[in-house]
Protein backbone atom coordinates (compact mmCIF):
# COMPACT_ATOMS: atom_id res chain seq x y z
CA UNK A 1 0.00 0.00 0.00
CA UNK A 2 1.35 3.42 -0.94
CA UNK A 3 1.36 6.28 1.51
CA UNK A 4 -0.84 9.36 1.30
CA UNK A 5 0.44 12.90 0.78
CA UNK A 6 1.08 14.09 4.30
CA UNK A 7 3.59 16.93 4.34
CA UNK A 8 5.86 19.29 2.43
CA UNK A 9 8.40 16.54 1.74
CA UNK A 10 5.71 14.46 0.01
CA UNK A 11 4.67 17.46 -2.06
CA UNK A 12 8.27 18.04 -3.09
CA UNK A 13 8.52 14.40 -4.19
CA UNK A 14 5.30 14.71 -6.21
CA UNK A 15 6.27 17.99 -7.85
CA UNK A 16 9.82 16.84 -8.69
CA UNK A 17 8.60 13.55 -10.20
CA UNK A 18 5.87 15.35 -12.12
CA UNK A 19 8.16 17.90 -13.77
CA UNK A 20 10.76 15.22 -14.52
CA UNK A 21 8.05 13.46 -16.55
CA UNK A 22 6.84 16.71 -18.11
CA UNK A 23 10.36 17.44 -19.34
CA UNK A 24 10.51 14.01 -20.96
CA UNK A 25 7.22 14.58 -22.77
CA UNK A 26 7.89 15.74 -26.31
CA UNK A 27 5.17 18.37 -26.56
CA UNK A 28 5.06 19.70 -23.00
CA UNK A 29 8.81 19.38 -22.46
CA UNK A 30 9.35 21.58 -25.48
CA UNK A 31 6.89 24.16 -24.16
CA UNK A 32 8.48 24.33 -20.69
CA UNK A 33 12.13 24.09 -21.67
CA UNK A 34 12.35 25.74 -25.08
CA UNK A 35 9.41 28.10 -25.41
CA UNK A 36 8.94 29.29 -21.81
CA UNK A 37 12.58 28.58 -20.91
CA UNK A 38 11.56 27.89 -17.34
CA UNK A 39 14.05 28.58 -14.59
CA UNK A 40 13.54 25.34 -12.63
CA UNK A 41 15.29 26.58 -9.50
CA UNK A 42 12.61 29.25 -9.20
CA UNK A 43 9.68 27.31 -10.55
CA UNK A 44 9.90 24.18 -8.38
CA UNK A 45 9.77 25.95 -4.96
CA UNK A 46 6.86 28.04 -6.25
CA UNK A 47 5.03 24.84 -7.09
CA UNK A 48 5.78 23.28 -3.68
CA UNK A 49 4.22 26.38 -2.10
CA UNK A 50 1.27 26.31 -4.46
CA UNK A 51 0.32 22.71 -3.73
CA UNK A 52 1.02 23.09 -0.03
CA UNK A 53 -1.46 25.96 0.03
CA UNK A 54 -4.06 23.97 -1.91
CA UNK A 55 -3.74 20.76 0.13
CA UNK A 56 -2.76 21.92 3.60
CA UNK A 57 -3.79 25.60 3.65
CA UNK A 58 -0.19 26.74 4.21
CA UNK A 59 0.78 30.29 3.37
CA UNK A 60 3.77 30.79 1.11
CA UNK A 61 2.34 30.92 -2.39
CA UNK A 62 1.54 34.41 -3.51
CA UNK A 63 0.52 35.28 -6.97
CA UNK A 64 -1.95 35.03 -9.78
CA UNK A 65 -1.33 31.55 -11.17
CA UNK A 66 -3.25 32.00 -14.42
CA UNK A 67 -1.01 34.93 -15.50
CA UNK A 68 2.11 33.05 -16.72
CA UNK A 69 -0.17 30.74 -18.70
CA UNK A 70 -1.76 33.70 -20.48
CA UNK A 71 1.70 35.03 -21.28
CA UNK A 72 2.79 31.62 -22.49
CA UNK A 73 -0.36 31.35 -24.62
CA UNK A 74 0.59 34.54 -26.41
CA UNK A 75 3.98 33.01 -27.29
CA UNK A 76 2.66 29.57 -28.17
CA UNK A 77 -1.05 28.82 -28.29
CA UNK A 78 -2.19 26.48 -25.50
CA UNK A 79 -5.00 24.07 -26.37
CA UNK A 80 -7.34 21.87 -24.31
CA UNK A 81 -5.18 18.92 -25.52
CA UNK A 82 -2.13 20.44 -23.81
CA UNK A 83 -4.07 20.73 -20.55
CA UNK A 84 -5.41 17.22 -20.96
CA UNK A 85 -1.92 15.84 -21.44
CA UNK A 86 -0.65 17.83 -18.45
CA UNK A 87 -3.46 16.30 -16.36
CA UNK A 88 -2.79 12.73 -17.49
CA UNK A 89 0.87 13.09 -16.49
CA UNK A 90 -0.12 14.67 -13.17
CA UNK A 91 -2.60 11.88 -12.34
CA UNK A 92 -0.11 9.17 -13.32
CA UNK A 93 2.56 10.74 -11.11
CA UNK A 94 0.19 10.90 -8.13
CA UNK A 95 -0.95 7.29 -8.65
CA UNK A 96 2.59 5.97 -8.99
CA UNK A 97 3.67 7.52 -5.70
CA UNK A 98 0.68 8.03 -3.40
CA UNK A 99 -2.78 6.85 -2.47
CA UNK A 100 -5.37 8.06 0.02
CA UNK A 101 -7.69 11.02 0.64
CA UNK A 102 -5.12 13.74 -0.11
CA UNK A 103 -3.92 11.91 -3.21
CA UNK A 104 -7.52 11.81 -4.43
CA UNK A 105 -8.01 15.45 -3.49
CA UNK A 106 -4.91 16.69 -5.31
CA UNK A 107 -6.05 14.99 -8.52
CA UNK A 108 -9.49 16.52 -8.28
CA UNK A 109 -8.10 20.02 -7.52
CA UNK A 110 -5.69 19.76 -10.46
CA UNK A 111 -8.52 18.64 -12.73
CA UNK A 112 -10.76 21.56 -11.75
CA UNK A 113 -8.00 24.10 -12.30
CA UNK A 114 -6.85 22.54 -15.59
CA UNK A 115 -10.41 22.39 -16.97
CA UNK A 116 -11.21 25.95 -15.99
CA UNK A 117 -7.95 27.35 -17.47
CA UNK A 118 -8.33 25.23 -20.61
CA UNK A 119 -11.85 26.60 -21.05
CA UNK A 120 -10.83 30.24 -20.48
CA UNK A 121 -7.75 30.09 -22.69
CA UNK A 122 -9.57 28.23 -25.44
CA UNK A 123 -12.37 30.79 -25.33
CA UNK A 124 -9.82 33.60 -25.63
CA UNK A 125 -8.14 31.85 -28.55
CA UNK A 126 -11.32 31.62 -30.59
CA UNK A 127 -11.51 34.19 -33.32
CA UNK A 128 -14.43 36.50 -32.87
CA UNK A 129 -16.26 37.07 -36.13
CA UNK A 130 -18.64 40.01 -35.97
C1 LIG B 1 -0.84 23.05 -20.67
C2 LIG B 1 -0.57 22.94 -19.38
C3 LIG B 1 0.42 23.83 -18.66
C4 LIG B 1 1.56 24.41 -19.11
C5 LIG B 1 2.20 24.30 -20.49
C6 LIG B 1 2.10 25.18 -18.02
C7 LIG B 1 3.25 25.94 -18.07
C8 LIG B 1 3.69 26.81 -17.08
C9 LIG B 1 4.80 27.73 -17.21
C10 LIG B 1 5.68 27.88 -18.44
C11 LIG B 1 4.89 28.42 -16.06
C12 LIG B 1 5.89 29.55 -15.73
C13 LIG B 1 7.08 28.95 -15.05
C14 LIG B 1 8.11 30.00 -14.73
O1 LIG B 1 8.69 30.58 -15.64
O2 LIG B 1 8.36 30.21 -13.53
C15 LIG B 1 3.85 27.92 -15.18
C16 LIG B 1 3.65 28.38 -13.91
C17 LIG B 1 2.73 27.84 -13.05
N1 LIG B 1 1.83 26.82 -13.33
FE1 LIG B 1 1.56 25.96 -15.12
N2 LIG B 1 1.29 25.04 -16.92
C18 LIG B 1 0.24 24.23 -17.28
C19 LIG B 1 -0.81 23.85 -16.48
C20 LIG B 1 -0.91 24.14 -15.15
C21 LIG B 1 -1.97 23.67 -14.28
C22 LIG B 1 -3.16 22.80 -14.72
C23 LIG B 1 -1.70 24.17 -13.03
C24 LIG B 1 -2.45 23.99 -11.73
C25 LIG B 1 -3.23 22.95 -11.46
C26 LIG B 1 -0.50 24.97 -13.12
C27 LIG B 1 0.07 25.68 -12.09
C28 LIG B 1 1.07 26.61 -12.21
C29 LIG B 1 1.48 27.53 -11.15
C30 LIG B 1 0.90 27.63 -9.75
C31 LIG B 1 2.52 28.31 -11.67
C32 LIG B 1 3.32 29.42 -10.97
C33 LIG B 1 2.58 30.73 -11.18
C34 LIG B 1 3.31 31.92 -10.59
O3 LIG B 1 4.31 32.35 -11.19
O4 LIG B 1 2.89 32.38 -9.53
N3 LIG B 1 -0.05 24.92 -14.41
N4 LIG B 1 3.14 26.96 -15.83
Amino acid sequence: MKKDLENRQDIEQLVNSFYAKIRQNETLGNIFDNIAQVNWENHLPKMYNFWEMILFGQEGYEGFPLRPHLMLNSLHQLTPQHFNEWLIIFNNTVDENFEGDKATEVKSRAKNIALSWAYKINFMNQEVVV
